[in-house]
């Protein structure tokens, strides 16, 4: 697949986005960008596992949507030298459709189990020996004749992901040996990222553009491959098929992605709270209800970015707007903010 983008030609103008997907995302841990703490913990266990000849250690990769979760467990599995199946909580329905699964694996193999926060509380009571004992006890029949028959598994290796750490119960978190939590990825990083996939699509881009693309992705490496490909689309049709950093800005202007990065909704959450509740503090439902957004979706994909950008704050009466946000979205600063303003100006005037 990748080498069709690499040796060019007109199929990446035929591509659709899923295919570049998949051309986009790395393969292995020498591929993949940032994150260094996680892949070096995993290089050591990946290799220690194949070493004893055993699976691999339960994992759970957390954190923001975007950040290579997927891609990793993919990334696990090749490493390994395994077979990978996939699936995902809320579509494993019954212990059927899960058992069904388990009892198809290699040896050695990893299954994905994409928000895993998702499971059904019945399903995932049987994915405790699962994980534990590599086996499973299924019910046959009902009434008196009902009799149950354990199954030995594979060895194999459950890789959950989610977005939502803490909306997993305590006993299946317990089981897993492993846990990373993906962080936000800085603008040098995403620069590294930005310039590998133009170079799989074939796209000439200058430095300086890449680096605007990458300080403008929300720390995501999905949104700064996303933007790359639409301000491809503008250097192909505005300009002469290079993107240069006027190319960029026009693109990301007309794609409403402000300086700093931040969408629509992101904007709207921070207006929210700083003119409909003065500022805060406000309880995340109370901004979802304004916003016309689900709550979960704002605590889970919006707040953790604004949070870490420090645009606002968590208290224990709820969400708070901080200096950076009023300036940001260029709106006077309220007295209690002005005050430790006033502070720093005047340290300066007298140092
Ligand atoms: N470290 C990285 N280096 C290069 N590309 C990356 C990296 N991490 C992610 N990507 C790219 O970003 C895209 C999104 O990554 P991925 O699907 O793994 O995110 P995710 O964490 O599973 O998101 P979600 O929570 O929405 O499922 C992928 O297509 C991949 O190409
Ligand atoms: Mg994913």
């Amino acid at each position: 697949m990748r080498e069709a983008y690499l040796t060019g030609g007109n199929e990446s103008f035929d591509a659709t986005d899923k295919d570049i997907d998949k051309a986009l995302r790395p393969l292995s841990f020498d591929d993949f960008t940032g994150q260094e703490k996680i892949l070096e913990n995993l290089k050591v266990f990946v290799a220690a596992a194949k070493q004893r000849g055993d699976a691999l250690d339960h994992v759970l990769l957390h954190g923001p949507p975007g950040l290579g979760k997927t891609t990793l467990s993919h990334i696990i599995a090749n490493e390994l030298g395994s077979g990978i199946k996939m699936t995902s909580g809320p579509v494993l329905d019954k212990p059927s459709d899960l058992a069904g699964l388990l009892t198809n694996l290699e040896p050695h193999d990893v299954l994905f189990i994409d928000e895993i926060h998702r499971l059904n509380p019945v399903v995932e009571e049987y994915l405790y020996s699962a994980m534990e004992d590599y086996r499973i006890d299924i019910m046959l029949d009902s009434g008196p004749n009902a009799r149950s028959v354990q199954i030995s598994l594979s060895p194999f290796t459950l890789v959950g992901a989610t977005t939502r750490s803490g909306m997993l119960t305590a006993p299946l978190r317990a089981r897993f040996g492993i846990s990373a939590r993906l962080e936000y990825y800085d603008s040098k990083l995403l620069t590294t990222i930005v310039h590998r996939s133009a170079e799989i699509l074939g796209t000439p881009i200058h430095e300086d553009a890449a680096f605007e693309i990458a300080r403008r992705s929300r720390g995501t490496p999905r949104i700064a491959n996303n933007l790359l490909r639409r301000t491809r689309d503008f250097a192909q049709i505005k300009g002469d098929g290079t993107i240069t950093v006027d190319i960029a800005q026009f693109a990301l202007n007309a794609l409403d992605v402000d300086a700093r990065g931040l969408d629509d909704m992101d904007k709207r959450i921070l207006t929210t709270i700083i003119d409909k509740f003065k500022g805060g503090p406000v309880g995340i439902s109370t901004i979802a209800t304004a916003c016309g957004e689900e709550g979960e979706t704002i605590e889970e994909v919006y707040e953790p970015f604004l949070i870490q950008e420090g645009y606002i704050k968590r208290t224990s009466r709820g969400r708070e707007a901080t200096e950076a946000a009023y300036q940001h979205l260029g709106r006077l600063l309220p007295n209690h903010l002005r005050g430790n303003n006033g502070a720093s100006l005047f340290d300066e005037i007298t140092s």
